[in-house]
């Protein structure tokens, strides 16, 4: 899955230490910002846009980044945009910035779900000439905030070596990161590691809500499920070992884990994970087309 750059590339590379611009001061972007001044990103090297007063009280007050009401102030002698609103709003927001797109020439680096690199080209007035805005499209999840995410990434053509390096250098500081080099499988990464870690947590509040009902008391109930949530991810990822040896390691012949894992089993757990992502995959398409 891991693209190389593209040699034609006509877009001159970026300086690595280029200000930092996001645009959305929300849950995602401030994930992002904690992995970069975690990393040793200089405050006064990120700069972002946020509508909310209070919201950019806290995060000057938290991180020391410049914090501003418009996008248009916050792009201003920045060379890497990070689209960071719900797709909802994309189009306003990148239409609004257009005119410093076109003079800037950032690489613009967009981690809204659906939406795809040729509309966010196109609000931004990608004019069609022979320099087209570079854009990397990637989708990190929460797990970010303690640098513990994944995020997968697409970079159209115009993106050179430069500007991969510091989309994957920027989007590492949040963990783990997976080029993509179709971008139609982007809203798949989507519903598979960006909603994810709701799944997760999803399967830990109904283990949580069965052990109550089993009897066990609150606080025993969360500390077993979270340690064991915990110590099955450690497993997981800590051993090249398959999940499904690591399932078979845990399931005694006729014993207890059997009992369950047949029930999830007969209850078409399988499937309905197969209808869950798939679901979440028209979800990221049908984003794309309803805010066009
Ligand atoms: N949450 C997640 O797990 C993930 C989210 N994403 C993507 O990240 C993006 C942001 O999601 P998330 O952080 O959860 O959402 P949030 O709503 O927490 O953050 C978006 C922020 O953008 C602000 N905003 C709205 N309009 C503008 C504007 N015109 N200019 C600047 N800022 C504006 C919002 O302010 P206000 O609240 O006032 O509207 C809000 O603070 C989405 O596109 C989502 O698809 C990607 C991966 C994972
Ligand atoms: O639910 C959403 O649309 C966003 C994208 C991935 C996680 N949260």
């Amino acid at each position: 899955m891991t693209a190389s750059p593209n040699p034609e590339s006509r877009i001159p590379p970026l300086p690595r230490s280029s200000t930092i611009a996001l645009i959305g001061g929300g849950n995602m972007a401030r994930s992002l910002i904690c992995g970069l001044v975690a990393r040793g990103v200089r405050g006064d090297s990120i700069r972002v846009a946020e509508p909310v007063e209070a919201a950019r009280t806290a995060l000057t007050g938290d991180f020391g980044i410049e914090a501003f009401e418009s996008g248009a102030e916050a792009v201003e002698g920045a060379g890497v945009w990070v689209l960071a609103t719900k797709p909802q709003v994309l189009r306003q927001v990148c239409e609004a910035l257009a005119p410093q797109a076109r003079a800037q020439r950032p690489l613009v680096i967009s981690i809204a779900a659906g939406i795809t690199s040729a509309q966010i080209a196109r609000w931004l007035g990608g004019n069609g000439d022979d320099a087209p805005t570079p854009i990397v499209r990637c989708m990190p999840n929460t797990p970010a905030l303690l640098g513990a995410g994944v995020t997968g990434l697409f970079a159209t053509p115009q993106v050179g070596a430069q500007g991969r390096a510091q989309a994957e250098e920027l989007l590492s500081s949040a963990g783990a990161t997976v080029w993509i080099d179709d971008e139609e499988k982007m809203d798949a990464v989507t519903a598979v590691s960006g909603s994810g870690p709701a799944y997760v947590f999803l399967l830990a509040e109904a283990m949580e809500d069965a052990a109550k009902r089993q009897g066990l008391p609150d606080d025993a109930a969360r500390t077993l499920v979270l340690q064991t949530v915990l110590g099955a991810a450690r497993m997981l990822t800590e051993s090249d070992t398959s999940p499904a040896e690591l399932r078979r390691r845990v399931t005694s012949p006729g014993g207890t884990t059997q009992a369950a894992v047949e029930t999830f089993e007969a209850g078409g757990l399988r499937e309905l994970v197969d209808r869950a992502i798939a679901s979440a995959t028209a979800r990221g398409h049908a984003l794309s087309a309803a805010n066009d």
